[in-house]
């Protein structure tokens, strides 16, 4: 069994940090709030984050250093914004880069437009891309806590380091499946959060069923489009990462980008739902990247264009579904044309 270093400790860090306990390994939760780590090793709850009993094998720590001497496995499940603070943090503290190092955070940043792995590679020291894992996958954190059945994806340009991750962490509710496209699967498990606040904000404005299916599906689309322009395989937009967690995080209440997009179609303003949110809503940041990265490639993205004018132009959610459902007419299928053509020349 591993020693493994869980670092942030918010709902999917405690949940992933209970998949490892069930799974025999040696779990150091570790939280920059000493309070948190503290009340955890207390009460064995995380309060204001999942309500759920934490098993008595998984210790909280507050100290770095402490959580990751002699570890095995480090996952980082902090949020985007916070990746290269942690990642420096760590440089200095570790003693080797023999530690197999998984993140499971679903973002892009601004400006720079990188995604997670290429983060911690420009931060790690001694680290390599091929060295790094990610996470990512159908999954809320409430319902893998509660050992729930839910399936993810391990993917590492590297075959051997996705496999390690596989076997940390697969068990009999936690299906772990490996890729080696990175890309494909960073930016599925990112962009479907932009398309989830869409969906969010379509239920708050009282549309249907309908609007949700259409959004998903388009959604989709242009997510494959920006990612095989990127690199990515098209065909990991059909798996887990792609339209599976697109699926779970634009219909279910657990999703936070959902819950935001909701508040905000009821005709609340951007700055007071992230203050009722209390946890992370990452479509936030990702739109922006996502908007900008369109403009880059020169890439179609007519519905994260419609998020972005919503979120940081003011613009009335009304008035951007009237300008998407108007539209030039188009072809459906030209998308789907072109990202099979792309999959025949892999
Ligand atoms: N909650 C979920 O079900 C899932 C979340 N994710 C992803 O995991 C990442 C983390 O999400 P959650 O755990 O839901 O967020 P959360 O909001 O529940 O918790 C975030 C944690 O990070 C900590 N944190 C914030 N800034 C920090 C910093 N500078 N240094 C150290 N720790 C810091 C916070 O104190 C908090 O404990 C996000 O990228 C999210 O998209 C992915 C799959 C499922
Ligand atoms: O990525 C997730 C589920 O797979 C979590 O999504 P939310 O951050 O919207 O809750």
């Amino acid at each position: 069994m591993a020693k493994v270093a869980v670092l942030g400790a918010g709902s999917w860090g405690t949940a992933l940090g209970i998949v490892l306990a069930d799974n025999g390994h040696d779990v150091r939760l570790w939280t920059h709030r000493k309070e948190q780590a503290d009340a955890i090793n207390l009460t064995h709850k995380n309060e204001n984050y999942l309500e759920i009993m934490i098993p008595e094998q998984i210790k909280a720590y507050h100290d770095l250093q402490e959580a990751i001497t002699n570890v095995e496995a480090i996952v980082i499940v902090v949020p985007t914004k916070a990746i290269r603070e942690v990642c420096k943090n760590l440089n200095g503290l570790l003693d080797s880069s023999s530690a197999t190092l998984i993140h499971a955070s679903k973002g892009i940043e601004p400006i720079s437009l990188k995604r997670v792995s290429q983060m911690i590679e420009e931060e790690m020291e001694g680290y390599q891309y091929e060295d790094i894992v990610v996470l990512s996958g159908p999954s809320h954190a409430e319902e893998v806590a509660k050992r729930q059945p839910t399936t993810v994806t391990v993917s590492s340009v590297n075959r051997s380091n996705a496999k390690i991750a596989q076997d940390l962490f697969i068990n009999e509710s936690f299906r772990v499946y490996t890729s080696t496209d990175m890309v494909g699967i960073e930016l599925g498990g990112a962009l479907k959060n932009i398309i989830a606040l869409g969906a969010g904000i379509s239920d708050g404005l009282g549309y249907g069923d309908n609007a949700k299916a259409a959004l998903i599906t388009r959604g989709l689309a242009e997510i494959a489009r920006l990612g095989t322009s990127l690199g990515a395989n098209p065909l990991s937009f059909l798996g887990l990462p792609g339209v599976g967690d697109l699926i779970v995080t634009c219909t279910s209440v657990h999703s936070r980008n959902w819950r935001a997009g909701n508040l905000l179609g009821k005709g609340n303003k951007l700055e007071e739902v992230l203050d009722q949110m209390g946890m992370v809503v990452e479509g936030v940041r990702t739109t922006k990247a996502a908007y900008q990265f369109a403009k880059k490639q020169q890439v179609e993205m007519p519905i994260t264009t419609g998020i972005y004018q919503i979120l940081f132009e003011d613009k009335n959610p009304k008035d951007v579904v009237e300008q998407l459902m108007n539209r030039n007419k188009r072809e459906e299928m030209e998308d789907l044309a072109a990202l099979l053509r792309s999959i025949n020349t892999k």
